[in-house]
């Protein structure tokens, strides 16, 4: 069986963070495991407070993983102080995983803040080089590329902007940001378009990190990056379409859908 690590924050409603990510894993037959960042109380509607797990703690968690089972593709979600990031610099150069799926995760759907503001230099110079993959969404990608975007040229432009001060392929995520769902990856030579049904719904909370747990998944069973893309793609489409209309904000979406959906309940 594959095995997979997240490093993120905790999402006690269970639609984001290591929730979503462990759900996803469990939903491609790979085996989850978890080093928490970060504890937030959150909803779907809102962000009500949270607090980073110490240096030293999130460092021996990821000792005790390495040390025992070693995952075949770690996944990276919220780091949220420079103490945070440094640990987990630290980890990755102690350990040196080889496939690394970067979510720099900044703020959550409904506006507020998952990232000290002080911190994204260091995301930029010490956390985004160690990743193998990194997947933006419009607004985290404007702020690493410091332009503006507003249509799928500049989703290109930036994609490219990034990889040529990180040497590391890059998937912008559209989202519901452009008129038109599509993503757009750049891997150092070409540009990659995925587009997918445009879902009606406010059902939307974790699927940045549902769709880079994903992207790791199929990586994780070697599958070839712009494969893993595609699949991933579908099957966060999936999950939105068939959401369980859960809360009062944007609700979770649902990560075994294709597992469960002949079962009555
Ligand atoms: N309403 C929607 N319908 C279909 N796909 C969507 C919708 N919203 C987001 N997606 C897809 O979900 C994935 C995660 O994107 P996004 O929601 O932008 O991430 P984040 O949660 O990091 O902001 C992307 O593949 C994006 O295109
Ligand atoms: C603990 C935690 N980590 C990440 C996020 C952001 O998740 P994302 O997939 O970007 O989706 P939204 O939450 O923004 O809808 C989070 N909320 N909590």
């Amino acid at each position: 069986m594959k095995k997979a690590l997240t490093i993120a924050g905790s999402d006690c409603t269970g639609g984001a963070g290591i929730q979503a990510d462990l759900k996803t894993f469990s939903a491609h037959g790979i085996f989850g495991m978890s080093v928490i960042t970060s504890v937030v109380a959150e909803n779907t509607a809102r962000v009500i407070s949270y607090e980073n797990i110490s240096s030293n703690v999130i460092k021996q968690q990821v000792d005790a993983v390495f040390e025992d089972i070693i995952p075949d593709v770690v996944k990276i979600g919220m780091l949220s102080s420079i103490e945070t990031m440094t640990a987990v610099k630290e980890s990755l150069q102690k350990w040196a995983p080889t496939l690394v799926v970067l979510d720099p995760v900044m703020f959550a759907k409904n506006g507020n803040s998952l990232m000290a503001s002080d911190a994204i230099d260091t995301l930029i110079s010490e956390i985004l080089p160690l990743s193998t993959l990194i997947t933006p969404n419009i607004s985290e990608a404007e702020k690493i590329a410091e332009m503006k975007i507003t249509n799928v040229n500049d989703m290109k432009c930036a994609a490219k902007k990034i990889y040529q001060f990180t040497e590391v392929p890059t998937i912008i995520k559209g989202g519901y940001r452009i008129i038109k769902v599509t993503d757009i990856l750049f891997d150092g030579n070409n540009f990659y378009e995925f587009s997918g049904e445009n879902i009606d719904t406010k059902n939307t909370h974790g699927t940045g990190c549902t769709f880079s747990s994903a992207i790791a998944s199929n990586l994780a069973v070697e599958k070839p990056l712009e494969d893993a893309v595609r699949d991933a793609k579908n099957y966060v489409t999936t999950a939105i379409k068939h959401a369980p209309s859960l809360g009062k904000g944007n609700g979770p979406t649902h990560h075994f859908y294709e597992l469960y959906k002949n079962r009555i309940f």
